[in-house]
């Protein structure tokens, strides 16, 4: 039978009419009534903890928005915590970690099975929003790549140019390939419970893919998706999976095929055209309006939006950021993204039916 939802059938590689469309990080500080359920909360990882809030604030985009999917909410860092890391975020800097660069370190970190429980919370706000959902709203479920998130466990916070990460591969190659092993593996378990809990798609974030040189994207960057996603297939063939190995630049073609992934999500450092020509062909793609458009918006937003749409229009293509929307975005501005991806057609010079009501509308 044919799937209703629009982003099903793109990540069955059909073309669709309009892209359907999500955002990435379309559940955040730039949403006034995000603020005030996240200081409800607490703080941002009582957040992610409280199912009801968790669950309320992944709604909160798709009533303001009608966005084609949800993902639910939640981090990627709540792994490394499962595993029994010390996780914590400190107010405007980001995240910080109790770091993993020993034998010893690795050593006390909790076997992949044993996550589930500290986890419970996050397979719970996946099964409220199972029912509270919109019938025609996608839930995507979500991990990091184990590169990225051993990146966040080696250097106890985010890194510019992951160098903590870089080292420990030359200074103690068993304890990260052992951490590597175990993000892994923990990673298959958490992600066939969250399908199990009711999530229709998996995404896999490998934010810092980028930094991996040569050999090494291939080894630390591929070869793990590749695994994941072959895992969740094999208990799960009809669920599909998109990859983000960010900043992959021209190593982005031919990625469907070596991963054996539904979708490759694109940052916004490689052009529509050229991924219409060199990564399209392999599957659905999912990208990529550079995230400033929604702080600066205006007509630069609507064009490029535009050029992006009619540029993936041959193949299937669901539209989204390159990266997630940042604090300083402005929520009109999503609405006039999605009112011009909702518009158009495809293949076409004019702008949008409706551009110059839609700009009018938005005071730009
Ligand atoms: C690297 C990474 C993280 N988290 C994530 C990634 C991969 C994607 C990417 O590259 O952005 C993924 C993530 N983080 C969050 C989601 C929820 C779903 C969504 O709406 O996309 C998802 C999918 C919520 C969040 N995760 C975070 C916030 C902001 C926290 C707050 O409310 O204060 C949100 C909404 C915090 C976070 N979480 C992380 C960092 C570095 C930070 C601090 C930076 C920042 O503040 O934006 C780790």
């Amino acid at each position: 039978m044919k799937s209703q939802k629009t982003i099903l059938r793109a990540l069955a590689g059909e073309k669709t009419e309009t892209p359907p469309i999500w955002m990435m990080r379309q559940a955040g500080r730039y949403l006034p009534e995000y603020r005030a359920t996240r200081a409800q909360a607490g703080d941002f990882l009582s957040l992610c903890y409280n199912s009801e809030l968790a669950a309320e604030v992944t709604l909160q985009p798709i009533r303001r928005y009608g966005f084609d999917a949800a993902i639910m909410f939640a981090d990627i860092l709540l792994l490394p915590q499962a595993l029994g890391a010390d996780v914590w975020f400190v107010g405007g800097e980001g995240p910080r970690l109790s770091t993993t660069t020993t034998p010893q370190e690795l050593q006390a970190l909790k076997p992949a099975g044993d996550v589930h429980d500290h986890l419970a919370p996050i397979y719970e706000t996946l099964k409220i929003l199972t029912r509270e959902l919109p019938r025609e709203t996608t839930l995507i479920g979500f991990a990091g790549a184990p590169w990225t998130v051993a990146t966040y466990m080696i250097a106890g916070r985010g890194t510019p140019d992951q160098g903590p990460a870089h080292a420990l591969k030359y200074e103690n190659i068993e304890v990260f390939e052992g951490l590597m092993d175990l993000i892994t593996e923990a990673t298959i378990g958490y992600l066939l419970a969250q399908i199990e809990a009711g999530a229709e798609v998996i995404k896999i974030f490998d934010s810092w893919a980028g930094s991996l040189a040569g050999d090494d994207f291939e080894r630390y960057s591929i070869a793990p998706l590749r695994r994941i996603t072959a895992a969740l297939k094999a208990a799960h063939p009809d669920v599909p999976v998109i990859v983000f190995p960010r900043g992959a630049g021209e190593r982005y073609a031919g990625l469907h095929a070596v991963i054996g992934a539904n979708c490759i999500a694109l940052d916004d450092g490689v052009s529509a055209e050229w991924a219409a020509a060199h990564v399209q062909n392999g599957g659905c793609v999912q990208g990529n309006l550079a995230s400033s458009h929604m702080v600066s918006g205006g007509d630069a937003l609507v064009r490029e939006t535009r050029r992006i749409v009619d540029a993936l229009y041959d193949g299937p293509h669901i539209f989204n950021l390159g990266h997630g929307i940042t604090p300083d975005a402005d929520p009109r501005n999503v609405q006039l993204m999605i009112d011009t991806v909702r518009a158009s057609k495809g293949q076409s010079d004019a702008p949008p039916a409706g551009h110059a009501d839609i700009v009018q509308k938005l005071n730009l």
